[in-house]
């Protein structure tokens, strides 16, 4: 990570090291490091709007099968990561905002349950943005989507994926 004191500036983000722009971007998607290998080609960015829109543009421009590939690099949501202390510092944070490290038993059973029928079905994770959401939304969802088309997950799936970006940015980069 940062060897300097987090949020920089735009004029900051632009004068990194290649090296630095991927050790500090590298996990603005869940342990995608090539998302910011290709992002920092497209330097100057006038401000955050433009970093943030070339990360989104990189999600919309890969393959599907890349997309399915970045689906799967994330966590599940008050999974066994979660439980193991394993998970990235930002996913754990996120986690906690949501307030899923504080689930019922119940609302856990129905989590892992739920979690596992909808990785059965689409060969992903539920991917939802968890600062955007409480538990109870969060198990809606799962439900809900899990009677999605699998072209509608991936949709979807990347959609969410773009907001964790974006407010993970925005905890990076001054605005
Ligand atoms: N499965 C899943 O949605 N994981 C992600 N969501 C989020 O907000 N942070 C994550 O790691």
């Amino acid at each position: 990570m940062a060897s300097f004191p987090l949020p920089i500036s735009i004029s900051e983000v632009n004068s990194l090291s290649d090296e630095q722009f991927e050790s500090v971007f590298g996990n603005v998607i869940e342990l995608c490091t090539d998302a910011a290998a290709e992002v920092k080609k497209k330097r100057p960015f006038q401000d955050v709007t433009a970093l943030c829109d070339a990360f989104q543009s990189y999600l919309e421009d890969i393959s599907l099968a890349d997309k399915v590939v970045i689906l799967k690099l994330h966590p599940d949501l008050a999974g066994r990561l979660a439980a193991r202390g394993e998970l990235t510092p930002e996913s754990a944070g996120e986690q906690r905002a949501a307030g899923l490290d504080g689930l019922t038993a119940e609302q856990k059973r129905v989590m892992d349950e739920s979690n596992q029928r909808y990785k059965l079905k689409f060969g992903f994770p539920f991917i939802i943005c968890a600062r955007e959401n409480k538990v109870q939304s969060i198990i809606e969802g799962l439900q809900r989507r899990y009677n999605n088309s699998q072209e509608q997950e991936i949709i979807t799936g990347i959609y969410e994926v773009k907001k964790i970006c974006k407010l993970r940015i925005l905890d990076i980069v001054k605005h």
